[in-house]
């Protein structure tokens, strides 16, 4: 079987996974793949420098994560720009490492965990979707508190993904991480087992 789980920004899906993990499941990581894929070398990265130029390019070649973040995140069209170069690569790389794993061992729970899985309308690839929820202000709050970021660009950074309310009315399954880990914990253990998972 496999999972996608989903969330918005910082509401805990590293956390959700690793604790599914430590369960037994095998993890796909779109965010891991979104980072492979614009290694130097790689075909996005050279259409992204000539589309955004190379300002966002460090001295030796790698993505200057922080200047396209900056640019993408206050800008919808440029966001999209970014989206219709990367997105295609990390779907296909996404699909090959969920079919090795489902393959390998049919009956172990594949886990794949992808940010925007509701925005790029990714549901059907997967059986059940579980979302990690932490209302909106908390969502703000561990988000400025991990990454150091001011109020607005924070807000900004949600601003660029659907409401996480929205998200989780359409979850099978709501994961609540707005209280102790040992709170998260329990409810995983719950997950796990009314779902017989070994
Ligand atoms: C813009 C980039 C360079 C900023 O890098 P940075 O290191 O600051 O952030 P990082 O990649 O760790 O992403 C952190 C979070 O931002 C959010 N996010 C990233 N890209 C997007 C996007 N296009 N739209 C909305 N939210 C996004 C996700 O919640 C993600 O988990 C990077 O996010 C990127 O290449 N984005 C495009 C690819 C993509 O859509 N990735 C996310 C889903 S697979
Ligand atoms: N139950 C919790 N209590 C307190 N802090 C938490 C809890 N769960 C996660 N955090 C913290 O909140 C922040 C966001 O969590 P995490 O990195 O797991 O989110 P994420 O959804 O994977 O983020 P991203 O979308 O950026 O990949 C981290 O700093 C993490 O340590």
């Amino acid at each position: 079987m496999n999972m996608g789980l989903t969330g918005g920004i910082a509401t805990g899906k590293s956390t959700v996974s690793r604790l599914l993990v430590e369960r037994g499941a095998a993890l796909v990581d779109a965010d891991r793949i979104a980072r492979e894929v614009v290694e130097p070398g790689q075909a996005p990265l050279r259409r992204i420098a000539e589309r955004f130029g190379q300002a966002v390019l460090l001295e030796d070649g790698t993505l200057n994560r922080k200047r396209l973040g900056e640019i993408v995140f206050s800008d919808p069209a440029e966001r999209a720009a970014l989206e219709q170069i990367t997105h295609p690569a990390i779907r296909a790389v996404m699909k090959d490492k969920m079919a090795a794993f489902e393959r390998e061992d049919p009956k172990r729970l594949v886990v794949v965990d992808v940010p925007l899985l509701y925005e790029s309308g990714l549901e059907p690839l997967f059986h059940r979707v579980m979302v990690v929820y932490v209302p909106r202000e908390l969502q703000l709050a561990r988000l400025m508190e991990r990454d150091g970021l001011t109020a607005e660009a924070a807000s900004r950074r949600l601003g660029a993904q659907m409401d996480i309310e929205e998200k989780r009315r359409r979850a099978d399954d709501v994961i609540d991480n707005s209280g102790s880990l040992e709170d998260t914990i329990r409810q995983l253990d719950s997950f796990w087992q009314e779902r017989g998972l070994r």
